[in-house]
Formats: C-alpha cells, sequence, structure tokens
C-alpha cells in the first residue's frame, strides 16, 4: 500500500491501514506484522523485558531488533544465552545494529534491515525494537510509518518507555541528565516505571509519578520489577491502529527531515574524543578506542582481555569507577562518569563466566548458571563501558590491575 502523504511529508491518517496479530496458521503474506518500540534510559530495564517477553507464554514467534552501541555488539545476545538453559521458544529472529543510534545515524541500517527481516516474514509473528538508552524514538516510529515499503508490510502497534524509578530525577535533573530521557517518557503509550524494589517509599515512588505525569499525562503507568508485565500490556495494544498519528508528530516537529531536533543534536555530538586507539599490553589488552559518539558526548569504550579476571580486584575497580566521588582516574573535572556497564569476565575462581552489569551507582556481578559457552568468543573477557569523559588510558590501566597472570 502506498502511503499518501501531506503537505509537511506525513502520512495522511486515512492512509494508514489497521493491523491485527497474526498468527502461523494465517496468510504473513497480507497481515502487517506489528511492531513494538521498547525505549527507555541506560540501563532502566529494557532488555529484561525483551527477555521477559521471549519467555512469556503468548503463543507468538518474536523477531528482535536490537540497536546497540558499535562495541556492545553481540554482548546481549551472549548474555541472553548465558542465562538461559533452553532456547527461548518464542525467539523468532535476532537483529543487532551497532555503529550508532537507530534514530539517527543507523537509521538507512534500520530500514534495510527491516526489509531484510521482512524477507523471512513466515518466521515471526511480532517485532519487537529495542533502542538504545539514548534513543529519541520519534523519528524511529516515524520511520516505520513513513518507508513506503514497510508500511504496507509492518505497523507500529506502540512506544513502550521503561522508567528506571530509582534514577529517575537524577537523569531528569542532575548536572548531566540523559538528555533523552524526557523525550522518552513524552513518546510513550505505556510507562513501565521499573524497579520499584529500589524505591524505599511510597511517597518516593509517587513523586516519581508526578514527575512522569508532568511530562506525560496521557500513558499507562506500570509498576513492575525486572519489567514483569501483563503482556496483554505491552504486546498488540493496536494503539496505532486507528491513532491520527501524523497530527501529533508534526506538532512535535520530529518527522520532517533535515529540520528535527534530532537531526541538530547529531552534527553537534560527533567525535568528541579521539577514536581507534588501539592498545598493546603485552599482548593481552587487545583493543581500546570507542565506536560510538553520542549526541550529548556520551561514549562507549570496551575493555579486552584473554587473561583471568581477579574478582575481588575487579569488583574494587569497580567500586572505585562508580561510587568515588573524588578525585580519581584523571582528577577533578575530567572525571569519568559512568552511567553503565554490561560485560562477560572468565575469572579465576571459577571456570563459568560471570555477567557484570553496572547502572550508576548499582552493580552486580553473577556467576552465568549454563555457561561456559562454547563460542570463542567468549574465550576473551569483555567489558562496556558507557559514559562521560572516559579516559581510555586510566580505564584500560586499571583494567589491567585486575588481570591475573594465567589465560581463559
Ligand atoms: N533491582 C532491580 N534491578 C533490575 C530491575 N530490572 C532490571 N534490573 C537490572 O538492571 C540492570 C539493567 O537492566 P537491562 O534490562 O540490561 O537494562 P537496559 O535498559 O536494557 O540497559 P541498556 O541496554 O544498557 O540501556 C540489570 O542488571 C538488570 O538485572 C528491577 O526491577 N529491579
Amino acid at each position: 500500500m502506498a502511503v499518501t502523504l501531506d503537505t509537511h511529508g506525513d502520512p495522511c491518517p486515512s492512509a494508514i491501514s489497521t493491523c491485527e496479530v497474526s498468527t502461523h496458521e494465517e496468510s504473513h503474506k497480507t497481515k502487517p506484522v506489528p511492531a513494538t518500540i521498547i525505549t527507555g534510559c541506560l540501563g532502566a530495564g529494557k532488555t529484561t523485558l525483551v527477555h521477559y517477553i521471549l519467555r512469556a507464554d503468548h503463543g507468538m514467534k518474536i523477531a528482535v531488533v536490537m540497536n546497540e552501541f558499535g562495541e556492545e555488539q553481540g554482548l546481549e545476545k551472549d548474555m541472553l544465552f548465558q542465562q538461559q538453559e533452553e532456547t527461548l521458544f518464542s525467539l523468532g529472529e535476532w537483529v543487532e545494529l551497532a555503529n550508532g543510534c537507530l534514530c539517527c545515524s543507523v537509521k538507512d541500517d534500520f530500514l534495510r534491515a527491516l526489509e531484510a527481516l521482512m524477507e523471512q516474514r513466515r518466521t515471526f509473528d511480532y517485532i519487537l525494537i529495542e533502542t538504545t538508552g539514548l534513543a529519541d524514538p520519534g523519528p524511529v516510529a516515524a520511520s516505520l510509518w513513513t518507508d513506503v515499503e514497510l508500511h504496507s508490510s509492518i505497523c507500529l502497534d506502540s512506544i513502550i518507555t521503561v522508567v528506571d524509578a530509582h534514577n529517575l530525577q537524577k537523569q531528569l535533573f542532575q548536572h548531566s541528565p540523559c538528555e533523552e530521557a524526557e523525550r522518552q517518557i513524552a513518546y510513550a503509550d505505556v510507562i513501565l516505571l521499573n524497579k520499584v524494589d529500589m524505591v524505599k517509599t511510597t511517597t518516593d515512588l509517587s513523586a516519581v509519578e508526578t514527575m512522569i505525569k508532568a511530562v506525560n499525562s496521557e500513558a499507562v503507568i506500570l509498576h513492575t520489577q525486572y519489567s514483569q508485565v501483563d503482556i496483554k500490556a505491552v504486546l498488540d495494544r493496536g494503539v496505532y491502529r486507528d491513532a491520527v498519528w501524523s497530527e501529533r508528530w508534526s506538532e512535535e516537529g520530529d518527522v520532517h527531515e533535515g529540520n528535527s531536533a534530532a537531526g541538530v543534536r547529531q552534527s553537534k555530538g560527533e567525535a568528541t574524543q579521539p577514536d581507534g586507539a588501539e592498545f598493546s599490553d603485552a599482548g593481552h589488552v587487545r583493543h581500546g578506542g570507542h565506536s560510538h559518539t553520542d549526541r550529548a558526548g556520551i561514549t562507549t569504550l570496551t575493555l579486552r582481555t584473554d587473561l583471568r579476571i581477579d574478582l575481588e580486584r575487579f569488583k574494587r575497580w569497580m567500586e572505585d569507577l562508580l561510587w568515588d566521588e573524588g578525585d580519581r582516574g584523571g582528577g577533578g573535572a575530567t572525571r569519568s562518569e559512568i552511567y553503565r556497564i554490561k560485560g562477560i569476565v572468565g575469572v579465576t575462581s571459577s571456570d563459568r563466566p560471570h555477567l557484570v552489569q553496572a547502572v550508576r551507582d548499582l552493580y552486580d556481578i553473577t556467576e552465568a548458571p549454563y555457561g561456559p559457552s562454547v563460542d570463542p568468543a567468549l574465550n576473551q573477557s569483555r567489558v562496556v563501558l558507557i559514559g562521560r569523559i572516559l579516559d581510555p588510558l586510566a580505564l584500560h590501566a586499571g583494567f589491567k590491575q585486575c588481570q591475573d597472570g594465567s589465560h581463559l
């Protein structure tokens, strides 16, 4: 179906097709496949939600499109499969998009990936699109509508924003806010107010809810722990089935190419740090530098080693990174700000890989229950740091001090 565009380039409401969830028995050729966008700040619980949906008993095969920062590529999938005893029964396809945020620099890749995915449409009934924590969901949603080819085969179902109840206040108001937190809330049809277990009092929780409502009073707000939610609340909501969506987005000025706030911010943030630095440390720490520089100056740095990690030293290093407010790693004003850490590390005390997670000041290191994986890539420890003012030399040096002499 061709999309009729109005004078602003927005599809006319009358041109929007309806969609229903298809099943294997029904024709995959004719019905558009519903797609839900899952967005939310770094570490809010988006992947936890994707995993939860993949394990749930909804009878659908799900294709997952995951947008990660370049050097994170493969890590989420490895972490997922380290934690699952069996293949996830509802996983249809898994697509990863790296090297940027799909709301801006990988938008073309995103559309191409969706087109390629649709060639496999018999293998799934539903699409989940997980954005990076820094994505603006507006352009992502808009591109699902404005791509003529895709529009006939995929229909946007809803936008789910996962909010970290423990960190929202910092993300919205502190000196280094998650720039997109507000937009992600603004676009949400459903907000999972997640990590409620980490909020001490009901008064604190109400305050967080008030902050959300100040940005978006229309969205359905659901309180969750580990993103556990009634599946019907997040899949096949059909929010955009009859939605007059163009009014909403044209008012916010996001759909027009070359005129969007996202486009302006994208150019501002490029190359704020030197890229591609290669580090060699007796052949063990093999790669450094970073790949993606975010619009807000947020970068990623991947640390790798094929030496085993001393867990106690590693924990101390993490605590220094996450908790030390003092003069560490370059000192004073240039101190790194770490928002998110993910990793898989081989440790001296166990043959199983350990999964590392940190969100701002909280971290968690757990032994993988079903490892070690046969994946040769896991003969290497990988720790991905996402933050601002990352100092590669200081961080590599700190990571090196956690390493033991023995190889993985
Ligand atoms: N205490 C607590 N921890 C949670 C909850 N939900 C998720 N987590 C933990 O928070 C960490 C981050 O969760 P993820 O699902 O990876 O977050 P994400 O939004 O996908 O993170 P990015 O992809 O980096 O933006 C993990 O260690 C989760 O186990 C929750 O409700 N309570």
